[in-house]
Formats: C-alpha cells, structure tokens, sequence
C-alpha cells in the first residue's frame, strides 16, 4: 500500500510516519519514523544491505511501503509533486552502453506536460547550458557520456536532477566512484544548492566526507540508529552500533577522521 501526501503547512521536507517498507517476504525496516526538516542537508549512513537505497526509493514513491504513510512538502510542489523533488542514481546503475550524450542526459530531466513538441523548447535549451556551465561540463554537452570523467558524469546526472528547480534533491551516493578532490567538489557543490533553499538528502558510505561536510546526520542500520550533528553523532558506540565492526574515531583540534580498523601493528602494541 503506497500512502503519500503532499502536506501544504508543514515544515518538514519529509515526514515518514510507521512506515514499513521491504520486497516481498524481506522486510528491510519496519514502523520507522523520520524527519527531514525544510533546508536540510542530511546524509544517510550505514552498512551496506542496511536499507539506505531502499529507504530513499519509498520516498521518492518509486517504490511501494507496505504500511504507514509518508509526508512530502508542499509550498512550491502542489501541482506537480513527483517533478519538484531531483534525484541522482547511484552512478553504479547506469548502461554507460547507452547512445546518449551529456546534453540528452541532462534534457531528459525536463518533465512533458504541457510541452507541444517532444523537443526541448529554447528556454529549456538555455536552461540545460545554463546547468552545464553552472556545473562545469558544458564543453562536455555533445560529448558521449561514456567518454566523460566519473566527476563529470556526478555533474551531468546533478544538472538532470536541477532542470526542473526541484525543491528536494535526493541523490544516492554521490561520493562514490570519484577521487577524494571531486568528492569534495561535489558536496561544496550540494552546500552551495542547499544554501540556496533546497533541502538536500544523501546516501554515502563515506563518513569523513559527511563529517566534514554535511550539518547532520542520520546513522541507519534498518532502522535509525542515531540522528543529530556529525561530531555528536560518530562516536565509537554508535558507529559500532551501527556498522557493527572495529571503528576507530580519531578527534584533534576540533576535526575528526573515521578509520574502519585499527592498524596491524597499532593492535600489536595495544592487544
Ligand atoms: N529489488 C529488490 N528486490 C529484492 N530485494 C532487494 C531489492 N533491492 C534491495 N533488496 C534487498 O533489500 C535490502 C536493503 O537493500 P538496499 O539496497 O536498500 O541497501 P543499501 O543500504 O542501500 O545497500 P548499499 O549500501 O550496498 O547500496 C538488502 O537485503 C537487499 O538485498
């Protein structure tokens, strides 16, 4: 049963309310409740198998609840809710295969209604130039996606989710596959869309990246674990709770690193 509304007075971006959520007989996550406020930027982090994908799905509706009910905001998104909210795939479920250049990944982003041409229209095409620059591969346009960087492909698919001023930009790890320099682009990148009104929520396994970067953060392990502000949140507890593993939190001066196990010759020392 798929329950979604559009709330027109809430503050909240997202609001899930008990829901449960799985494929057939596997329950990934049962009764969870959630809220993601207005001009957040959230990340979601946990192991792999844990739900994060899954959870992201249900929001987006592209994937059924089997029970509660989830709240999507509003004020901007009356008409046309599903198109007000931008979304990027993991990168790693893509067909490079596919014959499409930068240009067409980013057009298809462009919703239909009320267009009389199935081309795009010249805003539209101002627009999507417009994206391009913004995000730095417009002198890759015309090229074949495959033929581009795995930084420029984030961008290509970031611009797609943009074209249609969304609201809400969900984005399934957008860190992963690209060096540590194109993952700090990239999330500078989100901080400055957030900054500009929009609530942004994301996937990631990478918890330096969310530490650095993100103002909160949601530790989820089928179910939330713990929410709050990254240097409240990774503490040795709640990482081990939520990854269950040997994770190692090292603080200094304000700034922290997360390693997932301690070196071989740091245990020799300290059994
Ligand atoms: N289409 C599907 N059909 C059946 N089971 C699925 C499907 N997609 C995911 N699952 C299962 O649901 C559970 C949660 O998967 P999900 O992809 O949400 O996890 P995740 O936290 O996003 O993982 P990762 O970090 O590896 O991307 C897993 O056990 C997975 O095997």
């Amino acid at each position: 049963m798929q329950a979604i509304s559009f709330n027109v007075d809430s503050d909240s971006a997202i609001k899930l309310h008990n829901v449960t959520a799985g494929y057939e007989r596997n329950i990934v996550f049962s009764d969870l409740s959630l809220e993601i406020t207005s001009g957040q930027f959230a990340g979601i982090v946990g192991p792999t198998a844990s739900g994060k994908s899954t959870l992201l799905k249900i929001i987006l509706g592209t994937h059924p609840v089997m029970s509660g009910a989830i709240h999507l905001s509003t004020r901007s998104i009356e008409k046309a809710p599903p198109r007000t909210i931008g979304y990027v795939p993991q990168l790693d479920s893509v067909d490079w295969s596919f014959p499409i250049t930068v240009e067409e990944v980013i057009t298809m982003g462009l919703h239909d209604s009320g267009r009389i041409w199935p081309w795009p229209s010249r805003a539209e095409r101002n627009r999507v130039n417009e994206l391009a620059s913004r995000l730095g591969v417009y002198d890759c346009l015309r090229q074949h996606i495959a033929n581009i960087s795995g930084g420029e492909r984030q961008r290509a698919f970031l611009a797609r989710a943009l074209i249609n001023n969304p609201r809400l930009l969900v984005l399934d790890e957008p860190t992963s596959g690209v060096d540590i320099k194109t993952q700090h682009e990239v999330l500078h990148l989100l901080g400055d869309l957030n900054s500009e009104g929009i609530t942004v929520l994301l996937t990631t396994h990478d918890l330096n990246a969310v530490a650095s970067h993100l103002p909160w953060v949601i530790c989820f392990n089928k179910g939330i674990v713990a929410q709050g502000r990254p240097y409240d949140i990774f503490t040795n507890e709640i990482l081990t709770k939520t990854y269950g593993g040997d994770i190692v939190i090292v603080k200094y001066d304000g700034h922290f690193l997360i390693a997932n196990s301690t070196p071989l010759h740091f245990r020799d020392r300290h059994p």
